[in-house]
């Protein structure tokens, strides 16, 4: 049977033309697949535009917005590719990771590094490849498929910015490779025995520290009223400079762990954190409870952490069980209890 799949449309430079003041998101979701005639032969092919944005301006409402479109149209098709900006492409997938969770149809985000429009361009590929695998009976849960590469939607970065291969896949391998419209597995299929749920919740209000050699602690205290999540972005496996330090502790003992909740995490892309290696991390992770993102991408943590945060008067157990909790593969390590 001919599969039928909604390609939900948000911008970025897939859809966009030259303006003389930079590139803009102009084009519809029908002209967007007018490029690919065709594709619209093999598949029943419906569009739907949430937005056309450039995704630096794409917020947590846009997440919320796309995991209502889909839990909408959920039973109406059996994939979903959704057209994204390059540069908060990582985030939407680990977002709609933990907004779309044990979903048995795929889910796929693409995008370009050139308009669809130009001469030389990534998007007709991209495009096209998303379709394919959106389509194939094998193929579930979030994903990206960009420059003929299968990653899972946690598990993405953008590494390079101007390659047609903008993306990585980090701590994990590539699910499959797209050749000539070949589909070739790296890892078998995924089966998936649990009934999709959608969530429709998350909590923006988590932070973003990245150390830098001699920061000052003098914001602390402001992020800390202003936030109910901060995640540190340390060097190597992680540690706290003496200079931070202090006023870390300080803020930390005003509130209980499930008020404000510590992420350590790593600025390090590959191979991810320990803080118990050394002493400047293990005395933080010994008089404090916080969290370790291990293993997981930072665009993993920060969305994860907006979905734990977002249920209202969580408990600090049930804070780690759920960050600990191995969703769409984000973290490998062992869960903790
Ligand atoms: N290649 C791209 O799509 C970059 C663009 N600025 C965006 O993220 O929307």
């Amino acid at each position: 049977m001919t599969k039928k799949l909604l390609i939900l449309t948000t911008g970025g430079t897939i859809a966009s033309v030259k303006t003389p003041h930079g590139l803009i998101p102009a084009l519809s979701s029908e002209e967007l697949l007018s490029y690919l005639p065709e594709i619209g032969r093999d598949f029943l092919l419906q569009t739907k535009a949430v937005c056309n944005l450039d995704s630096t301006d794409i917020t947590p409402d846009h997440w919320l917005m796309l995991a209502e479109s889909i839990k909408e149209e959920y039973h109406n098709y059996d994939g979903f590719v959704i057209c994204h900006g390059t540069d908060t492409m990582a985030y939407t997938a680990a977002a709609l990771s933990y907004l779309i969770q044990h979903s048995s149809k795929p889910i796929v985000l693409t995008g370009a590094q050139k308009p669809i429009g130009s001469e030389i361009t990534d998007a007709k590929a991209n495009l096209r490849d998303s379709i394919l695998y959106a389509a194939d009976p094998d193929s579930r849960g979030v994903q990206i498929v960009f420059d003929g590469k299968v990653i899972l939607g946690t598990r993405a970065k953008k590494t390079k910015t101007l390659s047609f291969s903008a993306f990585s896949s980090i701590n994990f391998p590539y699910l499959a490779t797209i050749h000539d419209g070949k589909i070739i597995r790296y890892l078998p299929p995924s089966i998936e025995k649990n009934p999709v749920v959608f969530y429709d919740r998350l909590n923006p209000k988590v932070f973003l520290l990245k150390l830098t050699p001699g920061i000052s602690p003098a914001l602390l205290s402001e992020i800390f009223c202003l936030y109910d999540c901060i995640i540190i972005e340390s060097f190597g496996v992680g540690g706290i400079p003496d200079s931070l330090e202090k006023e870390l502790f300080r803020q930390l003992s005003k509130y209980a762990p499930e008020e404000k909740v510590l992420v350590m995490t790593t600025q390090v892309t590959y191979e991810g954190s320990n803080v118990g290696t050394y002493e400047v991390g293990r005395r933080l992770n010994e008089s404090f409870s916080i969290l370790e993102a291990r293993d997981m991408t930072l665009e993993a943590v920060l969305t994860k952490m907006m979905w734990i945060m977002a249920e209202e008067n969580i408990s600090w157990p049930e804070i780690c069980r759920k960050f600990y909790m191995r969703i769409n593969s984000d973290t490998l390590l062992q869960e903790q209890g």
